[in-house]
């Protein structure tokens, strides 16, 4: 058991935490309140080896980091990144303090990296984002059309809005790869410049991250780390592999990054970004077919009369149906069975 120091509030031992059977409404017996009703919220930012950086009093004048472990009654439910918990013990966040985690909020989305070799379990990597930016350059090296596909799978299936961002436009032009997302509708920005990147550039971007949570995933190469250095200014000073957000020169060159955007726009909007190095693809194995075709409002009413348990790509599929009756453009159908074919393909054609 870790040694913590002596705590300014909410000062529980582990077992204080302990929840035990109470009727709704009755108050706790005992002085220590064992529902944590003081403890505080936070947004876990940062996982390394059982320490979690979270960020609590989020956008008031009292905002800092604090470290935290899991409390031992949260047993093996998993602390991801993104996770919104309830955290008592030390929240000082001076040196050497550990607060405990008691509490994991419902988390809004999830986002699952595949199985591996080492490791033959899908794990969430980050809980809550909203939106999965797919960053693709346009050439150098080439578009992998089947990833991409993935990607936009895993964010269908996650319960996130998928962004699609094009890099070195400086290169090739957007149009051709646009033309083969165009039945589906993604929004997307385009991007040129690398290294000379400037507001003028990026002000599409920004409008799109302003106000959510996005979590950047690319192919080596893309230029994913240059645009988060240009989106997040304080992260090229810290020489691209220390975590700005702890500022305490951790390596976190494996684990994902939370990274705060500089305010944008008339609202003076802020919003995060997640990087994830590493990670490159997901799992999709347990994809949920009704969460994809959530994704295609125009489609789903047509799935009625498929029979059970319907692949939506075999004879008997209704859609069929129901785009040949007018009810849908055949180009979305074609969409959504090259994205259902893609969960099949491997990560890397
Ligand atoms: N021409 C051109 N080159 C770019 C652009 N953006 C990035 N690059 C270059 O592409 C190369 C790769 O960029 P990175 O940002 O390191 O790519 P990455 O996706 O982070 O790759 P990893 O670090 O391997 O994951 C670098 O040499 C960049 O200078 C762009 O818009 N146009
Ligand atoms: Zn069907």
């Amino acid at each position: 058991m870790a040694n913590t120091r002596s705590t300014r509030r909410n000062d529980f031992d582990e077992d204080d935490v302990r929840v035990r059977p109470s009727r709704r409404g009755s108050r706790p017996r005992t002085r220590t309140r064992p529902k944590h009703e003081d403890a505080e919220t936070g947004r876990v930012l940062t996982v390394d080896r059982g320490r979690y950086t979270c960020l609590v009093d989020e956008d008031t004048k009292r905002e800092h980091e604090i470290t935290a472990m899991k409390a031992r009654e949260l047993g093996r439910k998993g602390v991801v990144i993104g996770d919104r918990v309830s955290i008592v013990g030390d929240v000082s966040g001076e040196k050497g303090a550990l607060a405990r985690i008691v509490r994991v909020e419902e988390r809004r989305s999830v986002l699952r990296r595949t199985a591996d070799d080492d490791d033959p379990y899908e794990r969430i990597i980050v809980a809550n984002a909203d939106q999965l930016a797919i960053v693709t350059a346009l050439a150098d090296p080439e578009p992998r059309p089947r990833l991409i596909d993935r990607c936009l799978v895993a964010a269908y299936d996650a319960g996130m809005q998928p962004l699609l961002v094009l890099t070195k436009a400086d290169l090739v032009p957007p149009e051709t790869l646009l033309d083969m997302y165009g039945a589906l509708g993604l929004p997307y920005v385009v991007t040129r410049g690398g290294d000379a990147y400037d507001d003028w550039d990026l002000d599409p971007i920004r409008a799109q991250l302003a106000g959510l949570t996005t979590v950047f995933v690319g192919h080596s190469g893309v230029g994913k780390t240059t645009l988060v250095n240009a989106l997040v200014p304080e992260r090229q000073r810290a020489t691209g592999q220390v975590n700005v957000v702890t500022g305490r020169g951790r390596h976190t060159t494996t684990s994902a990054l939370t990274l705060r955007l500089p305010a944008y726009g008339e609202e003076r909007e802020s919003g995060w970004v997640v990087d994830t190095p590493g990670v490159r693809s997901f799992g999709l194995n347990h994809v949920d077919l009704g969460r994809i075709i959530k994704a295609f409002p125009d489609l789903e009413p047509g799935t009625a009369d498929c029979p059970r348990n319907c692949s939506h790509d075999e004879p008997d599929c209704a859609l069929d149906a129901w785009v040949a009756g007018g009810h849908a453009d055949p180009a979305r159908l074609a969409s959504l069975r090259r994205l259902l074919a893609a969960r099949e393909q491997g990560e890397d054609d």
